[in-house]
């Protein structure tokens, strides 16, 4: 008890027991996951392991029929709703870009600004930090400098992802999930989301959803695999690739 107490006080993200079933079917089952502050995490699994499933509970979009979900060492997320979630930190990016295609790149990200969590409504009280400067930073560490003006419907796939995990971050959470980021992405576009979301992880802890397994080792970050709603091997890439259960139900497919 002593271990899971220190746990749940130690980390950014915290679930234990965690289950659900739709109509009898437990998508999530028992699963027990813990994220450190600061941490980026790699999940991998088969289709229908609930890896989508298990961000719907942790943005409160689903209920878990039992468990704890615990997030900052106190705050119980099954008892907040998804308005509650974000504003608490927890920024969610799903798979299909969802920009502002009729608005340029800088207005998304000053739109994403002004959001619930964003830095404009306090800049009366932070002088030091302007709209505009938190702009750039955002657009520096998306690789979107030199695009802000132009509209956002004129980039390619790959910088529209880019543009909204910007939106994200102009929101500044403790917590980034991004659901398979690189999907119908270019090699070259793969290979710098990598290294953006390594920029990214600096400052910010964040869960990747990803079926690439060259895009995860670029990742270079320990990786869990689901299967059947629970965590199957944990660890690095190298022990869980070669874990003969994760190749059986997954790799090896
Ligand atoms: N709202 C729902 N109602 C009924 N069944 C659901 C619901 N959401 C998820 N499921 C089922 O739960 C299981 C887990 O789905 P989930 O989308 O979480 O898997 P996943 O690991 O994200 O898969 P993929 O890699 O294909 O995205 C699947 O069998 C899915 O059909």
């Amino acid at each position: 008890m002593t271990t899971v107490s220190t746990d749940v006080t130690n980390s950014l993200l915290y679930l234990d027991g965690v289950s659900v079933s739709f109509d009898g079917f437990k998508a999530i089952n028992n699963l027990s996951f813990v994220l450190n502050h600061g941490e980026m995490r790699a999940i991998i699994g088969p289709n229908g392991a609930g890896k989508t499933t298990m961000m719907d509970i942790v943005t409160g979009k689903t209920r878990p029929d039992a468990g704890d979900v615990i997030f900052d060492g106190s705050n119980d997320l099954t008892k907040h709703d998804e308005a509650d979630i974000a504003m608490m930190g927890i920024g969610r990016k799903f798979q299909k870009p969802t920009v502002f295609e009729s608005h340029t790149v800088e207005d998304n990200i000053a739109l994403a600004l002004s959001g619930p969590r964003g830095v404009l409504p306090m800049l009366f009280h932070n002088s030091s930090r302007t709209g505009e400067g938190r702009i750039r930073e955002v657009l520096d560490v998306t690789r979107l400098a030199h695009l802000r003006g132009q509209m956002a419907s004129s980039l390619s796939h790959g910088q529209k992802q880019w543009l909204e995990i910007g939106m994200l971050l102009a929101q500044n959470p403790m917590l980034l999930l991004v659901d398979e980021p690189v999907a119908g992405m270019t090699d070259a576009e793969t290979e710098e989301t990598a290294r953006l979301l390594r920029d990214i992880a600096e400052g910010h802890s964040v869960v990747v959803i990803e079926h690439d397994m060259g895009f995860v080792r670029e990742l270079d970050v320990r990786v869990t695999c689901l299967h059947e709603g629970s965590v199957l091997s944990d660890g690095t890439l190298e022990h869980v690739s070669s874990d003969p259960r994760v190749v059986e139900v997954y790799l090896g497919r």
